[in-house]
């Protein structure tokens, strides 16, 4: 029987951090909630998406070329709407948006953060009832106060980031987001409308048996890959039986196991896509962030990705993140292909 324990609010939670902050003065905080707020919106229209008129496609395309769902536009909406109002951001880069947003009101151009983020991610999923997420990046202004944000402020590299985090709308809604001090899970609790903590201090397992990738790619795989997918389908000595094969198509729900179960997640380049399919901004930077402050790694394949320097607002990298001895091991034969192909 289910038994109920004080609840730590996601406020309650973030107060307590600060403390750890001398000189923190709860913007940041301020901020979280700012983001959490939205994510409540977006989950209600989520829950009830078959109900109302939000499934299916919005009939216009993004700056990438892809269409829009109306769920897509909602949950842009709902994060610019909130973050706009809320004194607490300067300016915003999403996915569904070709350009930064530079907020221009007097309290905005105060604001000492930037938010990136991917508003519906795996929208692919929408229809289908299968889990859907938002990611989101908070950077630390590099231009002056008082003045609107510039490019520059969202154009730094993912090891400059002040905290990450994602909300999956999956069979429960959780936040999960990550500072310097750690990854922490909070699952919204209908009943009284608040994220409370579920998951302190998440760690991913330092080794994984489960690989996560989109195999109908394989035949534009360079050799190395195949090999190293080979090497999952093997019996594997330790566990006598292969890796497990899992990909739901939303980044956040497959990144989402791989941090409470271990294992590797991929989304490579290859022959059709050299630089694959993910944006470094708003879904490879916040997901490598959350996954090295809970002890993993995630690499484009020649480094970490938090160590790229950002040009564009939509730029896409491989990505490899996950549990280090599979992250590693994947680096062991894509480096080896190279040369052998050579
Ligand atoms: O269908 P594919 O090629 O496997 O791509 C799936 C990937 O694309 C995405 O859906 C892209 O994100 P968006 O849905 O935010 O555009 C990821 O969530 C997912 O990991
Ligand atoms: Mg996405
Ligand atoms: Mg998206």
């Amino acid at each position: 029987m289910a038994t109920s324990r004080k609840l730590i609010t996601l406020d309650e939670f973030t107060i307590q951090q600060t403390r750890e902050f001398p000189k923190a003065t709860g913007e940041l905080s301020a901020l979280l909630r700012d983001i959490s707020l939205a994510c409540k919106l977006i989950n209600k229209q989520v829950n009830k998406a078959g109900l109302v008129d939000i499934i299916g496609k919005f009939g216009a395309t993004n700056v990438q070329g892809e269409e829009q769902m109306k769920l897509d536009v909602y949950a842009d909406e709902a994060l610019i709407n909130v973050l706009r109002n809320s004194n607490d951001c300067a300016g915003i880069g999403s996915e569904e948006n070709d350009n930064f947003i530079a907020f221009e009101d007097e309290y905005s151009v105060n604001s000492k953060y930037v938010v990136l983020f991917d508003p519906l991610d795996g929208s692919s999923n929408i229809d289908v009832n299968a889990s859907i997420g938002t990611i989101f990046a908070i950077y630390r202004r590099v231009s002056p106060l008082g003045q609107p944000c510039t490019k520059e402020d969202f154009l730094q590299p993912g090891n400059k980031l002040m905290a990450a985090g994602y909300v999956i709308y999956g069979s429960s809604t959780m936040l999960v987001y990550a500072t310097r001090l750690g990854t922490n899970g909070f699952t919204l609790e209908p009943s009284i409308g608040e994220f409370c903590l579920s998951h302190p201090q998440m760690k991913c397992a330092e080794k994984g048996k489960i690989y996560s990738i989109n195999q109908g790619n394989s035949r534009h795989y360079e050799k190395g890959m195949l090999d190293f997918l080979d090497h999952c389908m093997e019996i594997n000595k330790e566990e006598g039986r292969p890796y497990s094969h899992r990909y739901i198509g939303s980044m956040v729900a497959d990144l989402h196991r791989t941090l409470i179960k271990g294992g590797v997640f991929m989304y490579p380049g290859d022959k059709k896509s050299p630089n694959g399919k993910l944006r470094l901004l708003y879904e490879c930077n916040p997901m490598s962030f959350i996954i090295e402050a809970a002890g993993g790694l995630s690499t484009d394949g020649h480094g970490r990705v938090l160590d790229i320097q950002p040009t564009e607002l939509h730029q896409r990298v491989p990505i490899f993140i996950g549990s280090k001895d599979m992250v590693n091991k994947v680096l062991e034969y894509i480096g080896a292909s190279e040369t052998v192909a050579e």
